[in-house]
């Protein structure tokens, strides 16, 4: 095992980890604010403007919209621009806010005619909420329930025309019946290179920072097809570009950034790359179960479950089987060591 690969005190910086508070302030500056301002995601962005120009046009609220996908890639954004693009107003919840039934009726009973209702993360409210919303999406009128035992009444509150959009990282968590209110559903797709060069170079133009052609797609590249993570590689070769190379940020530039920030050609992190390390040389390629290979890296579960594995899984480097976690041949390829001849090719039989 290489222990300076990832035995370090400082722990993993992970590039896909949660944000902090100026970094949210930062991602907030870059959000696209129109449908026209959205980069990417073509056909969601058609059926969106066609849904709700058509809803405009009739004087009517459109349908419910749920917007499903990883992590970064527009949901929050897109929420925002339905609510811009009706000129309504924008309630912003989401689900672990709503644990109880109550908590969503009072949210309920303050909403007026034509709000948008934005639910993030809706796969986490609680069941007896879940059944309210979607009696709420269907009928504009929900019961509720005063009290309890035998003394509980039923009373009855009307809801005006109002459209729920919630978004959820795990689309298959929903219950059927709620998933079938939304009368459009938008499975957001990661992004290609071109695309996010152009969210790159949109971003550099709002951030008043030189940007080449080259340098762009360096930083798009090691993107994980992720717009939030273009914009955070770019805000941390901003900073190198001014301290070490006088502002502009070209290929060079861009390159020496971002291998100090340990983010590799293909976008692996630190972690990614522990993760692959360990798997590799201290386990011979697996299988090993999840827990292990987390204590190896000194790690939560959750961590590597969440933060390293979908991208590696996605990358073809890694992949779980039923016995545990196997490294490919193009895992040991890309950690530059030589994949002893029973390592994993892709297709495996996995799951
Ligand atoms: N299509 C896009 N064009 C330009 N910028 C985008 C696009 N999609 C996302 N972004 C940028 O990426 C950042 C993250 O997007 P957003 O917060 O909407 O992601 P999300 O899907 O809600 O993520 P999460 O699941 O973590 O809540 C935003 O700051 C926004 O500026
Ligand atoms: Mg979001």
């Amino acid at each position: 095992m290489n222990e300076t690969e990832f035995d370090s005190d400082d722990g993993f910086e992970a590039i896909v980890a949660d944000a902090g508070p100026e970094e949210r302030a930062f991602e907030a500056a870059l959000r696209p604010r129109t449908l026209e301002e959205l980069i990417g995601q073509e056909r969601v962005r058609e059926q969106l403007s066609l849904m709700l120009e058509a809803a405009v046009a009739r004087g009517r609220t459109p349908d419910h919209v749920l917007l499903s996908g990883p992590p970064g890639l527009g949901k929050t954004t897109i929420a925002m621009i339905i609510a811009h693009q009706l000129s309504a107003p924008l309630r912003i919840t989401s689900g672990p806010a709503i644990q109880h039934a109550g908590d969503l009726a009072a949210i309920l009973s303050g909403v007026n005619e034509g709000d948008v209702l934005f639910i993030d993360e809706i796969h986490r409210m609680s069941r007896p909420a879940e059944e309210l919303l979607y009696m709420a999406m269907e009928d504009f009128r929900v019961d509720v329930i005063v009290g309890k035992g035998p003394g509980a009444t039923a009373i009855p509150l009307e809801i005006p025309p109002f459209t729920v959009v919630g978004a959820t990282t795990r689309a298959g968590l929903l219950p059927s019946p709620l998933r079938d209110r939304f009368g459009f559903t938008a499975q957001l797709d990661y992004y290609d290179t071109a695309e996010l060069h152009r969210i790159v170079d949109r971003s550099a133009g709002l951030l008043d920072l030189e940007v080449t052609e080259d340098g762009g797609r360096e930083i798009a590249s090691r993107s994980r097809g992720t717009p939030r993570i273009a914009n955070r590689l770019l805000r941390r070769v901003r900073d190198f570009a001014e301290v070490r190379a006088g502002g502009v940020i070209n290929h060079d530039v861009a390159r020496d950034a971002l291998a100090l920030y340990e983010v590799d050609e293909l976008g692996l992190d630190r972690l990614d790359r522990a993760v692959l390390g360990a798997l590799c040389r201290s386990f011979g390629g697996g299988p090993v179960g999840v827990q292990t290979l987390a204590v190896a890296v000194g790690e939560e579960r959750e961590t590597v479950e969440e933060l390293a594995e979908p991208f590696l899984v996605r990358l073809g480097f890694l992949a779980r089987t039923p016995r545990g976690r196997v490294a490919t041949a193009a895992a040991w390829r890309h950690l530059g060591l030589v994949a002893p001849a029973s390592a994993a090719q892709l297709p495996l039989d996995v799951e």
